[in-house]
């Protein structure tokens, strides 16, 4: 089994968790106002600049280099996201909330480690390429959104999905290959930490959907 599958089996009840969310619940049930949606946008707007600002660091690196696609970048398409839904002074309107701040504090700190960034990234952008794609079509319907605002951040300038995940999965199988299994086991164990630093600032986004439900 290559590590792209050993990751996956060794975090799917994570993965469960994750998608067992009462705000993505209320959420894909069409129970949230946009400004209700906007805030998990927002919480996504910290973390992706965080995360992708780790990326531009280490795009010369021998390891994690080989995960670093510029195309994926997130921030332009989530300032345009962030427009649409609370306009032009969207800025002073979203904040970064607690959980945020400690997924943030995480990504930051282990941006110098490749198999830690690799494990954020992998958890974010796989899912984000994967069931994220279920989710745009199903805000699309609930909002109206239509390209160039709203759900852009679901939408990735890669060609054909199917096949950059294969690649994406053959690097994961590469970097295994590379580790032994100390190595390895770390790559996990901070995906599971990955998820479940994402899981809390769903759960955080809670509040918002009671309120608005
Ligand atoms: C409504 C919520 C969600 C749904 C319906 C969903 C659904 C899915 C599905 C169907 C796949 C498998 C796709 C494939 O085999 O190519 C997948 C993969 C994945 N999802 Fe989700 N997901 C959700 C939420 C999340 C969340 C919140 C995260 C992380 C924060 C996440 C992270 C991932 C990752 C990393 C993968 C790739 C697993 C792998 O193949 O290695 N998902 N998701």
């Amino acid at each position: 089994m290559g590590f792209a599958e050993v990751l996956r089996t060794a975090t799917w009840t994570d993965h469960e968790s994750a998608e067992d969310d009462s705000y993505l619940k209320n959420l894909m049930a069409g129970r949230l106002s946009p400004e209700a949606y906007g805030e998990m946008v927002a919480q996504h707007y910290f973390a992706y600049v965080a995360l992708d600002g780790a990326s531009r660091r280490l795009a010369g690196d021998p390891v994690a280099g080989a995960f670093v696609f510029p195309e994926l970048y997130r921030e332009e398409a989530l300032v345009r996201d962030l427009t649409t839904i609370y306009g032009d002074d969207w800025a002073s309107r979203i904040a970064p909330s607690k959980p945020t701040q400690t997924l943030v504090a995480r990504i930051n700190q282990v941006s110098d480690w490749p198999g830690g960034y690799v494990a954020h990234h992998y958890t974010r952008y796989l899912g984000d390429l994967s069931g994220g794609q279920f989710i745009r079509m199903e805000l699309q319907k609930i909002y109206g959104y239509g390209k160039g605002g709203g759900v852009d951040f679901y939408h990735f300038d890669i060609g054909s999905l199917p096949r950059f995940k294969d690649e994406y999965r053959r690097r994961l199988d590469v970097l295994g290959e590379s580790l032994d299994e100390a190595g390895r086991q770390r790559v996990i164990r901070e995906t599971r930490l990955a998820y479940q630093l994402n899981t809390e600032v769903l759960g955080d986004l809670g509040r918002v959907a009671t309120v608005a439900a």
